[in-house]
């Protein structure tokens, strides 16, 4: 069985990946996030997604074949990326925006060995309740926003504020399961199934 490198320095993809009960090595992978003009939130997320997994490639040194995965997330409201806040107004801002409506979060996933990459963008959508400004200052200065894209964690105590989601959980957190197990099955590398146990 190949080796899998996650091309990340998200613990929350790190402790998702473990779930599924799928051994790896986590590398650093660390690119340009910018967006290019007038490129759709979907092909910007698969874009970085893949990056990640080429950059992730660069640093494995193998004799061996290996396959690497990367993954990009980002929080879309009315077409607009979100991306992580750079401080505690823009955190403050992002989450007013967000306040009592639906928003999309869009993760795409990369696998790649040495012949080929395949990606997928997962799309879930969340909707907020109202939030108060002092609601948003507050949780900033819980310090959980700071790293994570759209200013919140669903995982976290940012869950206070999800009134519904539709789509995928994981995917939301970082990484969607359910894609990333078919992906990496693609390229020969088993997650925990069902028939496994058996
Ligand atoms: C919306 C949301 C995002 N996030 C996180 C997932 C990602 O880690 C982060 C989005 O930023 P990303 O750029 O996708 O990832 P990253 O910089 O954290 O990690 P790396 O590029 O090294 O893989 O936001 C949550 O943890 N919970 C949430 O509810």
């Amino acid at each position: 069985m190949k080796r899998l490198y996650l091309a990340s320095g998200s613990p929350r993809r790190r402790e998702l990946l473990t779930q599924i009960g799928v051994p790896f090595c986590a590398v650093s992978a660390d690119i340009d996030e910018t967006p290019v003009v007038q490129e759709s939130p979907s092909a910007y997320v698969e874009r970085l997604a893949r990056g990640k997994a080429e950059a992730g490639r660069g640093v494995v040194v193998s004799d061996e074949p290996f396959c690497v995965l990367g993954a990009d997330t980002a929080v879309v409201l009315e077409g607009k990326i979100l991306g992580k806040p750079v401080d505690q107004a823009d955190a403050c801002a992002m989450l007013m925006m967000l306040s009592g409506c639906e928003h999309e979060v869009l993760t795409a996933i990369a696998v790649l060995d040495g012949e080929r990459c395949e990606s997928r963008v997962v799309t879930s959508r969340v909707r907020f309740r109202a939030i108060s400004r002092d609601e948003a200052a507050a949780y900033w200065v819980s310090g959980e926003p700071r790293d994570k894209a759209g200013g919140y964690g669903i995982q976290g105590l940012g869950a206070v504020f999800v009134a519904g989601l539709s789509g995928s959980y994981s995917a939301v957190v970082g990484l969607p399961l359910c894609e990333t197990a078919e992906l990496l099955g693609h390229f020969g590398i088993p997650c925990w199934q069902p028939r496994n146990a058996l």
